[in-house]
């Protein structure tokens, strides 16, 4: 772990607190030393009480086992309360550099795929915090610990305790890191073969008939199948090999911590059963803690094998979000504050497209009026209204829409995992509940609405895939409803709509005195046929 690693460097740049990770580290490493106590103060306490003194002799120590066991409760507790914060926090932070970084990235297509694809890489950061970092540094510090303890009580004992916690605590890990890496990235590498011959099967399947190569590319199918279930079998069995080294150190610390126990006591006593009497170097209450004390400093190198895998499963997530998100934190946008004033739309010699120009056009939209664009498909009517959007740089010419005033509503806008009330506040926090129930009503699922068992707060679980297709483009309607933007452009806002019921929302989104009102201007991509209508519009019509 130097600095060159990814996550270390992830967590630079997400302003990961150091001072809260020592608080949690500290309370962590607070709880296991306090355990440790305890082991050492039980192992004296049953065997000074075997020798039967006056009960007075163990009541502080009887004390001090309830004291230790409470605050190893407690600080592990607020531990818990940390690294949960810490990691909260970090996670946060992450999402929100990503989020900036794919809102500047000017891409508006796929934004909604890549979102769901780092929610699970923050995840595993936050992981990474909470079974990764804090455990292998409580790791470190309560080993430091109890080997320190064991060199005053035995010297011996101490060096046999440190090689089984380094094995344990530093070899194991390791192994199973290195098990988890091998399963991610072979994995990864044959899932994609397999994936990219399921598809050439499928799609291709006559073609290959014909050509006869369908038995070829079934044969690669199934090498990829093979070495994907290989890949995924030798990270088990080096995490398998990993997670048996641990109770193997136990074992042999405990067993070495014996021998050297009896071997002292015998050979300063002669025999065991003397050395009670003795008042020797090697008590009863001695032996009892050479045995106790290694069986609690593995408490916390256990769960090391498993914080390395979260370390390394950590690190992958961390390299793709750092090359996500860049090395620059991007600028927090500010929230554009939409003003009141009806705003015009103009473009003068305006030629848009992607790599090549799609088209060149002029066009005027009044404040408040209404502007259709229409064609067929693959013409460039998406790639004109996000240039029209200010998202898409023109190619030549100008485009007048202000900005703070103008927002775009695309085809497929992203539907969040949460309630319905939510999925339309994204739009503007401050919209009320009525404001909600009308916009609904507008585009038609009022009664949808109005049946679902936890009104608004009902959870659209899955977002977007929770629907049918027309009741998905009728809540971004809604919610373009409810948005304070002064000019609305809308892509394909009736797709999926039933044909009779989507004529009808179009001629009233259309409509001047519809669902816009006369102070916002609204800009249209459809296929529909919109002289049918009845409205009248201006129209750009793509050849
Ligand atoms: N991100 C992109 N990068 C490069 N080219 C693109 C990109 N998006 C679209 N194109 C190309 O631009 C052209 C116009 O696409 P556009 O989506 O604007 O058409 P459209 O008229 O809206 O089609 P549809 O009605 O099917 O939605 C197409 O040839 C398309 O392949």
């Amino acid at each position: 772990m130097t600095n060159d690693d990814p996550l270390l460097r992830a967590f630079d740049a997400i302003g990961l607190r150091r001072r809260s990770l020592a608080a949690a580290v500290g309370l962590g490493a607070a709880g296991a030393l306090s355990a440790l106590g305890l082991a050492a103060l039980s192992a004296w306490l049953i065997t000074r009480a075997w020798q039967m003194p006056p009960v007075l002799y163990l009541s502080v120590a009887v004390t001090a086992v309830r004291a230790l066991g409470i605050s190893r409760a407690l600080f592990r507790y607020l531990e818990r309360l940390a690294t949960h914060r810490l990691a909260l926090d970090a996670m946060a932070s992450a999402r929100g550099r990503v989020y900036r970084s794919i809102a500047c990235s000017g891409a508006a297509a796929d934004r909604s795929e890549l979102l769901a694809r780092t929610a699970d890489d923050v995840d595993d950061i936050g992981d990474a915090v909470v079974r990764g970092a804090v455990p292998m540094a409580v790791g470190a510090v309560t080993g430091v610990a109890a080997v320190a303890i064991m060199a005053v009580v035995s010297p011996l004992s101490a060096v046999v305790l440190a090689i089984a916690l380094l094995i344990s605590g530093v070899l194991a890990p390791r192994w199973a890191a290195r098990g988890s890496a091998a399963v991610i990235a072979d994995g990864a590498a044959a899932r994609q073969r397999t994936g990219d011959a399921v598809t050439t099967a499928l799609w291709h399947g006559p073609e290959l008939v014909v050509a006869r190569r369908r038995g070829t590319v079934l044969d690669g199918l199934r090498e990829a199948d093979a070495s994907y279930a290989r890949a995924v079998d030798t990270g088990r069995t080096r995490q398998a090999a990993a997670a048996s080294m641990t109770p193997f150190a136990v074992l042999v610390s405990v067993v070495a911590a014996a021998v050297i126990a009896v071997d002292l006591a015998s050979r300063l006593t002669g025999s065991l059963s003397d050395v009670s009497s003795t008042g020797g170097a090697v008590t009863p209450m001695l032996f009892g803690v050479l045995l106790l004390l290694p069986l609690s400093s593995f408490e916390t190198t256990g769960p090391l094998t498993e914080a390395a895998i979260a370390w390394q499963t950590g690190r992958q997530a961390a390299v793709r979000l750092t090359t996500l998100m860049g090395d620059d934190d991007p600028p927090a946008a500010s929230d554009p504050v939409f003003g009141d004033e009806p705003a015009a739309v103009t473009a003068r010699g305006l030629r848009w497209g992607h790599d090549r120009p799609l088209g060149t056009v002029d066009l005027d939209v009044p404040a408040g009026g209404r502007l259709t664009i229409v064609g067929p498909s693959g013409v460039g009517k998406t790639t004109l209204a996000l240039t029209l959007a200010g998202l898409l740089p023109p190619l030549a010419g100008s485009v007048s829409t202000v900005e703070g005033t103008t927002a775009y509503f695309g085809e497929e806008a992203h539907l969040f995992s949460t309630s319905l009330r939510e999925n339309l506040r994204v739009a503007r926090g401050d919209v009320s509940d009525d404001e909600i129930e009308r916009a609904l009503a507008d585009v038609g699922l009022g009664d949808w609405a109005g049946g679902l068992p936890d009104g608004l707060d009902t959870e659209l679980v899955g977002g977007g895939s929770a629907l049918s297709g027309g009741q998905r483009r009728r809540i971004l309607l809604a919610r373009a409803i409810v948005h304070p933007a002064r000019v609305v452009i809308l892509d394909e806002p009736t797709e999926h709509v039933d044909s009779g019921y989507a004529a009808e929302l179009l001629r009233r989104i259309l409509d001047v005195d519809g669902l816009f009102g006369r102070d916002r201007t609204v800009v249209v991509v459809t296929h529909q046929n919109v002289p049918e209508l009845g409205v009248s519009t201006g129209t750009v019509s793509l050849h």
